[in-house]
């Protein structure tokens, strides 16, 4: 059985107050996570049937200019790291170039 001891381990926090907001914070923190990752799936999912039906058509996978487009808005919400957070779900979508 966990103990007082333990719950405050776990959440870094020094007094059980916090360590029960820490708790809640935490369970919603993981819901998030799982919606993030649901729609980078879907994100992923639909960037394939854009990619095929160019490559299908005779184009390329890849359109760079497309491409500045996502990271500008990445950029513009959420500044620099939002345009790694771009290039992260790029590569995702579209592999390694
Ligand atoms: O919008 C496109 O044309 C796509 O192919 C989708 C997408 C993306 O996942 O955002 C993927 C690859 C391209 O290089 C550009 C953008």
């Amino acid at each position: 059985m966990a103990d007082a001891a333990d719950v405050l381990d776990k959440t870094g926090a020094r007094t059980d107050d916090a360590a029960g907001v820490i708790t809640d914070a935490r369970d919603r923190v993981d819901a998030l996570d799982d919606r993030i990752i649901g729609l980078v799936q879907e994100r992923m999912a639909v960037s394939a049937v854009i990619q095929k039906a160019r490559i299908e058509s005779g184009g390329r996978r890849v359109n760079l200019s497309r491409e500045m487009e996502v990271l500008g808005r990445y950029r513009d919400a959420l500044g620099k790291p939002g345009t790694s957070l771009a290039m992260t779900l790029l590569e995702l979508c579209r592999g390694r170039i």
